[in-house]
């Protein structure tokens, strides 16, 4: 049986500060100026040469000769049809539970009198165009369609752009095809990495540039995203969502062979992802470490999970309480409580993408089918941004109307204010107006007319 090396348990108290933020650290973020230089440059090649470029970098990078980036409707049913019947079922449901899940997320509108004659609302509208990114380097992940594709067809809308890396056939498997279709994608494009980034961000011949891009990726597309974001009239970004990462909290009611298997299941997507396992139980500890070994000999994709494993940490902490402070530092992309009562250390564990509570509860059950999306913060912006819903797929904006009424209440605040920064176009444009004849008409039509409905 192949051996392993499973990094040391070590104690959290024993590390120095340095020590600490060392383990803590991301490895696909250690290279990043290197990173932005590579993509940075894949992106002006798209921006100059458009599709020629788009199928230049797909030869370079993905080892695939395409004639066009983009696979036609016809061989995108063609090849849905091939979908096995089992994985069309699984497909069917992880669908239902994730659209059930959204649909009730739709983003409040608001409409409000802030003072008489002053209604305040907001309104939403749905994105016009939005590119959804769908790994497909280590592995395919029809998955992943599903938590991109089925927000933006609950959305509606209207032009949903999928963009994969193809196999070496130069397609996409009919399982993502298949996905794909159920949630009414409009168009395919076969082209992966920073390079499919820039062409939904500036457009190619035969691609639209789009409103906002989605969908998690490697370090080049996390790094492609947010490039493009910054540039002038570029598009929104969903949010940081890199390699896998999971944070495990295990007592001793924990089962090893349990923990051991979801750190695999993440440790598997590729050797940037990170998992980490904190406890203050050494005997949790190093039967997981023994299970691990166990485990890792049996996996088809052993090489890359125990690279990820390599830059992974088992920490023994003196209490839940230090493991649950941990967790907040480090702010995972997937968190998993495996502890007596989990449901009551949630809130003090908050700061994770998303948070899976108790000993049946295993990652890879979010990862597909329970309804909970998928695409997740990394790299610790769990801190500060959400996990992918429905919402991320409108745009809000608000809307007043003043009656003549509404303006003259308004007025002492809004002269006042604008004379404190002296700004007085600002001030004029309401004092002309109530200067005006035609308001001082309006008001007294107004007023007349209140005083007769009191009549
Ligand atoms: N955070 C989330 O929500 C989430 C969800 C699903 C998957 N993921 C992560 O997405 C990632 C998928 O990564 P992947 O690599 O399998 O697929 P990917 O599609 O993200 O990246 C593959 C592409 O990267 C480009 N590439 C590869 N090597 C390159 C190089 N040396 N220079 C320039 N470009 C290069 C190629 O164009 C290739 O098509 C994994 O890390 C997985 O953990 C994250
Ligand atoms: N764990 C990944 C998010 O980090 C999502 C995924 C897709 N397929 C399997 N897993
Ligand atoms: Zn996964």
């Amino acid at each position: 049986m192949a051996r392993y090396t499973i990094a040391s348990a070590v104690r959290w108290q024993s590390l120095s500060e340095e020590e600490r933020r060392s383990r803590l650290q991301r490895p696909a973020q250690r290279a990043s100026e290197q990173l932005m230089r590579q993509v940075r440059d894949i992106i002006e090649q798209v921006e100059q040469q458009g599709d020629s470029a788009l199928l230049e970098l797909t030869q370079r990078f993905d080892n695939v000769s395409l004639d066009s980036p983009v696979l036609a409707m016809e061989q995108v049913e063609t090849l849905a049809g091939r979908t096995e019947q089992k994985v069309k079922q699984a497909i069917d449901l992880a669908y239902d539970n994730i659209r059930r899940f959204h649909a009730q997320q739709q983003p409040q509108t608001v409409d409000i009198e802030t003072m008489p004659g002053v209604r305040c609302q907001q309104r939403i509208a749905p994105l016009r165009k939005v590119g959804l990114y769908i790994p497909g380097g280590s592995a395919s992940l029809p998955s992943t369609v599903l938590m991109c594709g089925v927000p933006a067809q609950l959305a509606q809308c209207n032009e949903r752009i999928l963009v994969s890396p193809p196999d070496k056939d130069g397609l996409l498997s009919p399982a993502i095809c298949y996905a794909a279709l159920k949630c009414g994608v409009t168009q395919v494009v076969l082209a992966g990495g920073a390079q499919a980034i820039a062409a939904l961000a500036v457009g190619t011949q035969s691609i639209n540039a789009v409103d906002k891009i989605f969908g998690p990726g490697n370090s080049y597309v996390t790094a492609a995203k947010q490039y493009v974001s910054q540039l002038a009239g570029g598009p929104a970004i969903d949010l940081p969502a890199g390699p896998s990462e999971l944070l495990i909290i295990a007592d001793d009611t924990a089962d090893a062979e349990f923990i051991a298997a979801d750190l695999l299941s993440q440790a598997e997507h590729g050797p940037d992802s990170q998992v980490i396992l904190l406890s203050p139980s050494t005997k949790v500890v190093e039967a997981t470490r023994a299970a691990l070994q166990r485990q890792l000999a049996e996996l088809p994709r052993a090489e890359i999970t125990a690279q990820a494993l390599a830059s992974s940490s088992f920490i023994v902490t003196e209490d839940l309480t230090e493991a649950a402070a941990i967790s907040q530092r480090y702010a995972p992309e997937h968190l998993s409580l495996q502890i007596k009562d989990a449901e009551d250390w949630i809130e003090q564990t908050d700061q994770a993408g998303s948070i899976f509570v108790g000993h049946y509860a295993p990652e890879s059950g979010g990862d597909y089918a329970t309804g909970t999306n998928h695409v997740l913060p990394t790299y610790g912006y769990a801190r500060n941004y959400s996990s992918l819903g429905l919402a991320d797929f409108y745009r809000r904006y608000t809307v007043q109307q003043l009656t003549p009424q509404g303006l003259s209440l308004l007025a002492p605040a809004i002269t006042a204010l604008a004379a404190e920064e002296k700004l007085d176009a600002h001030r004029l444009a309401v004092t002309r107006r109530l200067d005006s004849a035609r308001m001082q008409a309006d008001l007294q039509t107004a007023t007349a007319s209140t005083e007769g409905e009191r009549q």
